[in-house]
């Protein structure tokens, strides 16, 4: 199955739209795991057990992992959800973009070494740096577009040539980029407005929405605005809202819980 096919069904036999952020950090973690080897996978592993029924994606997000010296703990962890939950797909966020022969290494590290379903990636060097991802067919690139952060707008809303910076993103993905059928775009929670105009622009594309949970983004707006005609089409991140929402050794009943209750809530404001 291609990423979003997997995609498709994932979020069909889940009824969910939710996908938990994978960003475990060492001192954040309960110390029934925190001197464990692998203790990253571990936290994981059991975050992965109590969520896989609620969930249509993971996306751990590489940082955590090459920040603390974890990129076996990033490995186990792909592969463990390849086997214990093998139809819910793997976002690896790593935002890439460099020149093409980099960015095939790159694609590589994605496809071929950590086996992610779909990567996330920055346009800003253009369509040559983005080719070596789009070329693989059945994976998923999610171009950066409008993201949550809050000085996001200081390049992405830009004007030119009429248009804001990240109006031509959504522009160029919909009618260049698209050739495979396989690019997706990254739309932050926390601007819900750009998130309604990006969908006008972009009826039918997938996006991935960070931005709830933390960092306060408005779940129902997003629903809203961001879902496509079939009541689909977005995939809502939330990492730290889920995984830390509870820090005792129930950790994992706990991230359970709160993926339940986000999933509950998103299909509450679908149509
Ligand atoms: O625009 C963006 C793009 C990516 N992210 C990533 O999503 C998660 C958000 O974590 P929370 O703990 O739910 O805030 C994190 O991995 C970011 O790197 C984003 O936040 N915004």
């Amino acid at each position: 199955m291609t990423f979003m096919e997997k995609l498709k069904h994932s979020s069909q036999v889940n009824r969910s739209l939710v996908c938990v952020g994978l960003d475990p950090e060492r001192t954040k973690l309960p110390e029934c795991v925190r001197e464990k080897e692998h203790a990253l996978f571990e936290f994981n592993r059991a975050i992965i057990d109590a969520t896989a029924d609620w969930v249509c994606a993971y996306k751990p997000q590489a940082a955590y992992y090459a920040g603390q010296n974890a990129d076996e703990d990033l490995k186990l962890t792909i592969d463990y959800i390849h086997e214990r939950a093998p139809e819910i797909p793997v976002i690896l966020d790593v935002k890439r973009g460099d020149i093409g022969s980099t960015a095939t290494m790159y694609a590589k590290e994605a496809f071929e070494r950590y086996n992610a379903d779909a990567v996330t990636v920055n346009p800003y060097m253009g369509f040559d740096t983005l080719k070596p991802f789009l070329d693989h067919a059945d994976k998923g690139v999610i171009i950066l577009c409008r993201t949550s952060n809050p000085n996001s707008g200081d390049l992405q809303n830009l004007v030119c040539g009429g248009k804001m910076v990240y109006e031509h993103v959504a522009l160029l993905a919909r009618d260049r980029w698209n050739y495979n059928g396989n690019a997706a775009l990254v739309i932050g929670a926390t601007y819900p407005e750009e998130l309604r105009h990006v969908r006008e622009l972009c009826p039918d594309m997938p996006f991935l929405v960070p931005g709830v949970g933390a960092q306060g983004g408005d779940v129902e707006k997003v629903v809203k605005f961001g879902c496509d005609r079939t009541g689909h089409g977005i995939v809502i991140n939330s990492s730290r809202g889920i995984i830390y929402a509870d820090k005792t050794e129930n950790f994992a009943a706990g991230a359970g819980n709160a993926a339940r209750e986000l999933r509950d809530l998103v299909n509450s404001f679908r149509d």
